[in-house]
């Protein structure tokens, strides 16, 4: 990025917790950026604000009920408006795009994210299931168009910092750290009577409710271990999960000199986003600075797989590869918003995944409808077992 050209975004899923923080980061940098597009589910609301704010030239509500409010807002700025999901796969290919932040949450990412490789729009990547469904195809088709996607999960964008000017040097292995969650350290049967308000309680995140509960479960660590294995191209064995309940050391990476750099700092997400949006520039900033007096001991533990079973399942759909990944996914979107609406219990959700992965049929080189035909299978499935606990 020059200083002279504006970087132009989309932000998808504006209206979120990572979307919030990167209106919050765009409207710091008013000389560097210059958003173009912005999109939400349902908060047509906080859409409207954002718009009038940041003057896009367009906006996409997912839920079309919602449609003739927000255009009645913002069509006299001269903001275009559109409706309905279909609706942001094409908005990501407007000319005036330069960057896409998928910011969404869940498989609903992954069709625009296709598309905005396909035009040629570089990917602020935050939405991880999106590479966790299908890692193979979109790397692949990021490299045939050149298009270079930048990390803002917190761990892959500490492993990308570490990178910068070592790209020619091997990775031995990475080291992502976990903070284990609001139930660090606690046996199955406590687990057994958790309830959603506790799981909801992370210790040093404020995130939305579905990557919450992932933390919570450890599947937020399994998913991002399939997601550093496509964006760092890694064989399963190199890649280690550690418990560093500070969260101030973002992750690890190991060279084949033995050498280990780490990234720090506290816990604050703006920070991973304006490294995606800005790069390979570090934008100036004040958001608080870390001191070692405020933490006289980081400490280290290994993840128990026993009781946090779902990381055991992600390392092991990775080691199987094909659609095995997407099928967690699948199983795990429908089981977390089981259990945020006590439909289910916290163990429960392992127990779905599980079955999921066993039933799915398995396919070993899967092609993107192969992909959402695993996606809707491994739903059907999940729903058809939560079912049968009711
Ligand atoms: N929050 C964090 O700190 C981190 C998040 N991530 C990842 O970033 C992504 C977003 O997480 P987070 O911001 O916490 O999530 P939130 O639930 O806070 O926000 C999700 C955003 O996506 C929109 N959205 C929800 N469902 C759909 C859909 N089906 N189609 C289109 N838009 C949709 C929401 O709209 P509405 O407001 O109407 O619901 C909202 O704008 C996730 O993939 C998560 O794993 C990664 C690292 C850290
Ligand atoms: C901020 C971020 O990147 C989250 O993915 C965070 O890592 C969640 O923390 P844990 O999954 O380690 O609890
Ligand atoms: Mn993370």
């Amino acid at each position: 990025m020059t200083e002279h050209k504006k970087r132009h975004i989309a932000i998808l899923g504006s209206t979120g917790s990572i979307g919030t923080q990167a209106v919050e980061v765009v409207k710091a940098y008013p000389d560097q950026f210059q958003v173009e597009v912005l999109t939400t589910n349902n908060n047509s609301e906080l859409l409207i604000q954002q718009a009038v704010d940041l003057k896009p030239n367009v906006v996409v509500i997912c839920n079309e009920d919602r449609y003739d409010q927000v255009f009645s807002a913002l069509d006299p700025l001269g903001i275009k408006v559109y409706a309905g999901a279909k609706s942001i796969a094409s908005v990501v290919q407007m000319d005036t795009i330069d960057m896409v932040l998928t910011a969404m949450v869940g498989y609903a990412g992954l069709l625009p994210t296709i598309k905005a490789i396909e035009a040629g729009k570089s990917i602020a990547l935050a939405n991880k299931e999106t590479l966790v469904v299908a890692g193979e195809i979109i790397t692949r088709l990021a490299a045939q168009k050149g298009v270079n996607i930048y990390p803002v999960d917190s761990e892959h964008s500490a492993i990308f910092q570490c990178l910068v000017g070592e790209f020619h040097n091997p990775i031995e292995k990475i080291i992502l750290t976990a903070s284990g969650g609001p139930f660090r350290g606690r046996s199955r049967e406590f687990l057994a009577n958790v309830t959603k308000a506790q799981a909801l309680k992370h210790p040093n995140w404020t995130m939305g409710a579905k990557i919450t509960i992932d933390s919570a479960t450890l599947m937020n660590k399994g998913l991002e271990v399939i997601e550093a294995k496509w964006l760092f191209g890694l064989r399963p064995g190199q890649i280690d999960v550690v418990v560093h309940p500070q969260s101030i050391i973002h992750s690890l990476v190991q060279f084949e000199d033995g050498s280990l750099k780490a990234q720090m700092g506290l816990p604050d997400m703006r920070l991973p986003i304006q490294f995606a949006l800005g790069y390979p520039n570090r934008l100036k900033s004040d958001l608080p600075r870390f001191n070692f007096m405020d933490y006289p001991s980081l400490t280290f533990e290994q993840p128990d797989l026993d009781t946090f079973r779902n990381l055991q399942l992600a390392f092991d759909a990775l080691e199987k590869g094909g659609n095995a990944p997407c099928i967690i996914n699948a199983a795990n979107e429908v089981a977390v918003d089981a259990f945020l609406h006590d439909r289910i219990t916290f163990l429960e959700i392992s127990e779905i995944i599980e079955a999921c992965l066993s039933k799915t049929a398995f396919v070993q080189h899967p092609t993107y409808d192969d992909y959402v035909r695993t996606d809707e299978a491994a739903r059907q499935l999940a729903t058809e077992r939560i079912k049968s606990f009711v």
